[in-house]
C-alpha cells in the first residue's frame, strides 16, 4: 500500500474510534477509486489530449518475458504449427466458401465471447477492445475511414467460430512462413524448433521461397485475423489502402516493430509501413482505457460503418 493510502488511515483511527482497521482500509480505497474515476472525467470534460492511461506506461505493454503461461503455452503451440504446408491449405479454405452472413455490428457482437490467449494486456472482450481503439482514433482528431478500420481491424477473429483449429491460427503476432523465422519474433527462433519448417532445407534459409524486394503484398504471411479481414474488406468495403495495410499487417510487429524482414519489402511498401506505424499506438495503448460504453456508442458507429461497408451485410 502507498505512504498516501496511509497517512489517512492515522486520521480516521481517532476520529472514528471503534471501527475495524479493515473496514477503514476499504472505505479508503473505495474513496481513492471515486477520486481516480472524478479526475478522469474531469480530464475528459477539459478535453484532455494525453490520449492514453498515464498510470499504465508505455513499457508495460507486451512484456511477453513476465507474461502468464496461457500466453506463453499460445505461442509455442502456434510457432509448431504454423507451416507452409498449412497456410495454403487455410489460404484455400478461404477461397472456397462463404462461412456466414452477418452485419459488421452482429459481427462485433458476436466476438463478444472471445477473449483473446495470446495477448498479455487485456482481459476484456472483443467487442470492448475494438471500440477503445475507435475512440482513441476518434479522439484524436483522425479522419473518418481510420476510426471505422479501429473498429473493425479484429474483426478477422471470427475466424475462430468458423474454420480455426484453436486460437493459434487466429489471433497474435503474424510472421512470414517459406523463409527463415526471424529472431525478431516474440520468443526468438528457437521457440520454431519443433516446426517442421524448421529444418526444411529451403525454409530454413534466410530468403527461402521468396525473393528480396518481392513485396509484402505477395508473401504468406502466417494466417489468423490480419489477413482473413484484409481479404474481407478489400472485397467488401470502400476502406482505402491505407486502411487496408493497416488491417492486414497490423499483427506483423517483427516488421513494423522489430525491423526484422526488410528485405522482402518492395514498391509501395514504405508507405504501408508508414500507415500500419500511424495505426500501432491507438491499438495497442488504449488497451487500459477505461471500459466503452457499447449501447451509447453504437449510433456513431453506425453511421460510420453504413458509410464504408455499403452492402451492409457482408459475406464472411
Ligand atoms: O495478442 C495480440 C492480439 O491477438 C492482436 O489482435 C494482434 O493484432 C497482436 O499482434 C497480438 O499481439
Ligand atoms: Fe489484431
Ligand atoms: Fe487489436
Amino acid at each position: 500500500m502507498s505512504v498516501a493510502v496511509q497517512e489517512p488511515v492515522q486520521a480516521f483511527r481517532t476520529d472514528r474510534d471503534g471501527l475495524a482497521l479493515e473496514e477503514m482500509v476499504d472505505e479508503i480505497e473505495h474513496i481513492n477509486i471515486l477520486k481516480d474515476q472524478a479526475r478522469k472525467e474531469l480530464e475528459r470534460q477539459m478535453g484532455d489530449t494525453s490520449q492514453f492511461d498515464a498510470e499504465k506506461d508505455k513499457t508495460q505493454f507486451r512484456n511477453y518475458e513476465e507474461a502468464n503461461d496461457r500466453v506463453k503455452n499460445f505461442y509455442k503451440e502456434q510457432h509448431t504449427k504454423h507451416t507452409v504446408a498449412y497456410n495454403l491449405k487455410a489460404r484455400n479454405d478461404f477461397k472456397c466458401k462463404t462461412r456466414a452472413e452477418m452485419t459488421i455490428w452482429e459481427a462485433m457482437e458476436k466476438l463478444n465471447t472471445l477473449i483473446d490467449e495470446s495477448d498479455p494486456d487485456t482481459e476484456l472482450s472483443q467487442i470492448e477492445h475494438l471500440l477503445q481503439s475507435a475512440e482513441a482514433i476518434r479522439r484524436d482528431g483522425k479522419p473518418r475511414w481510420m476510426q471505422v478500420t479501429g473498429l473493425v481491424h479484429d474483426l478477422g477473429k471470427l475466424l475462430f467460430f468458423f474454420d480455426a483449429q484453436g486460437q493459434w491460427d487466429v489471433v497474435g503476432d503474424t510472421f512470414p512462413v517459406g523463409c527463415a523465422f526471424d529472431e525478431g519474433i516474440i520468443y526468438g527462433n528457437k521457440s520454431f524448433a519443433e516446426n517442421p519448417d524448421f529444418n526444411d532445407p529451403i525454409y530454413s534459409t534466410k530468403y527461402g521461397i521468396y525473393t528480396p524486394g518481392c513485396g509484402l503484398d505477395n508473401i504468406m504471411l502466417s494466417w489468423g485475423h490480419d489477413e482473413y479481414l484484409y481479404h474481407i474488406c478489400k472485397d467488401q468495403s470502400t476502406l482505402p489502402k491505407e486502411a487496408l495495410a493497416m488491417i492486414r499487417f497490423h499483427s506483423f510487429y517483427p516488421w513494423h516493430s522489430a525491423g526484422a524482414y526488410n528485405w522482402m519489402m518492395g514498391p509501395g511498401d514504405e508507405e504501408q509501413l508508414a500507415s500500419v506505424k500511424a495505426f500501432n499506438p491507438f491499438d495497442l495503448y488504449s488497451k487500459s482505457d477505461e471500459k466503452p460504453k457499447v449501447e451509447e456508442l453504437k449510433p456513431y458507429y453506425m453511421e460510420l460503418i453504413n458509410e464504408y461497408f455499403p452492402q451492409k451485410v457482408i459475406k464472411w
